[in-house]
């Protein structure tokens, strides 16, 4: 791993292995990421990303046709019926097995492009190429792809990995600071369950370790996609290791559908690692110490640590829907310390809700 400027591909393993690469200007390698044998491409893009888009089917167009699909923002894209209109495109457009999608946008957009090119002729090639940090960090590698229901978030999916995910730090020149900081909470994810580096170098400058320009930010970026590399190349569909990737998600999905999806992802899955910590503590596992870092270092951050008091059998119907809750019983990742991520399976609802009375608001 570097701390400069300079080009670093991140490998993830598995049968169908592909390379993360995180630098500056590394867009001008899709061409030869889509490969030699496709023919045409998608571009899956929101409206803020438009203009470009347009370029970039400028700077491919001597070697691909190229087409744009404009989509809705964020989790409006998550939705059947934009995946429909996708699917509409790429038939009207005759795309057949050897062309390509570009899913270019946040992870709701590679989330979505994902999808789709994992149903399309039951699975065309995919390249991701994330323009947020939250999309670099987590949400495009590893290949979970997918869209929400009306009873819950990302209900219907598909593990479709990628051929390339390409993290051009450029592209993060246009993206609001709140939004930084949204995808701050997988990275600080990260540091809890994996790599604590994280957590020293957010809590030493909140300010270095968020700007994109500094080889702190890099850093951080960096070892949270190793991270995930790392877990996904063992346990690609999550028959195991993976469900350590759910840290803080299991409220965090239920305060976003409780929210209507106007809350960030991030900052629901702040509140969820908070909850999660509360989990730890209050059942003995974990220390007071590592607990009330989560609430120091997603105070820097300016994430949300707690959340309205009255809303708990709504989060906890949500929850039972949610795809990590077997035969009834609920599960939780929670910490047996820094870096020891452990399942917590069928919490007594007591213990769930004296938890959730600590992040009460
Ligand atoms: N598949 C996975 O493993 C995985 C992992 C984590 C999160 N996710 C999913 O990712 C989604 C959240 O992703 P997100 O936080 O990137 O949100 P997002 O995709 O909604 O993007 C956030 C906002 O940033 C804007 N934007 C994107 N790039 C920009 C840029 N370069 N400049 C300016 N604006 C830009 C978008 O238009 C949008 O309004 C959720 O749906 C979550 O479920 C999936
Ligand atoms: O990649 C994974 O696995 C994760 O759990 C990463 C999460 O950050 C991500 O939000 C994911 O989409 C949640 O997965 P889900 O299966 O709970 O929907
Ligand atoms: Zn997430």
């Amino acid at each position: 791993m570097t701390a400069g400027d300079e080009r670093t591909a991140i490998r993830v393993g598995g049968e169908s292995g592909y390379d993360v690469v995180v630098g500056r200007g590394v867009l001008a390698e899709l061409g030869d990421a889509l490969g030699g044998s496709v023919k045409k491409v998608l571009v899956v893009h929101p409206a803020t990303l438009g203009a470009r888009a347009a370029a970039l089917r400028e700077a491919l167009s001597d070697r691909f046709e190229v087409l744009l699909a404009e989509v809705p923002d964020a989790e409006a894209g998550k939705r059947v019926e934009v995946a429909a209109f996708c699917w509409q495109v790429l038939g009207q457009a005759d795309f057949t097995r050897s062309d390509a999608i570009v899913g270019f946008g946040g992870g709701a957009i590679t989330d979505l492009a994902g999808f789709v090119a994992a149903t399309w002729l039951r699975g065309v090639r995919v390249v991701q190429v994330p323009t947020t940090v939250l999309g670099m960090v987590d949400a495009a590698v590893g290949g979970k792809t997918g869209i929400n229901t009306n009873e819950g978030k990302n209900l219907v999916g598909v593990f479709h990995p990628p051929a390339a995910v390409l993290c051009d730090l450029d592209l993060l020149d246009t993206l609001p600071k709140n939004e930084i900081l949204a995808g701050f909470a997988e990275i600080v994810k990260a540091g809890f369950i994996r790599y604590p580096e994280i957590l020293d170098i957010v809590e030493a400058d909140p300010e270095v370790a968020t700007d994109p320009a500094t080889p702190e930010f890099r850093r951080v970026v960096e070892l949270a996609i190793q991270m995930k590399a790392d877990v996904v190349s063992e346990d690609l569909t999550e028959q195991g290791l993976r469900e350590i990737l759910n840290y803080g998600h299991t409220l965090g999905h239920a305060v976003e559908h409780a929210e209507r999806y106007q809350w960030r992802h991030g900052a629901a899955v702040a509140v969820g690692m908070m909850f999660a910590a509360e989990l730890g503590r209050l059942s003995g596992r974990l220390s007071d110490e590592v607990a009330d870092r989560h609430r120091r270092v997603l105070d820097l951050l300016s994430l949300p640590t707690s959340y309205p008091a009255g809303r708990w059998n709504t989060l906890l119907a949500t929850m039972q829907r949610d795809k990590k809750s077997r035969a009834g019983q609920l599960r939780f990742i929670v910490l047996d310390d820094l870096a020891k991520p452990t399942v917590m399976l069928a919490p007594d609802q007591s213990l769930l809700f004296a938890a959730y009375q600590e992040i009460g608001s």
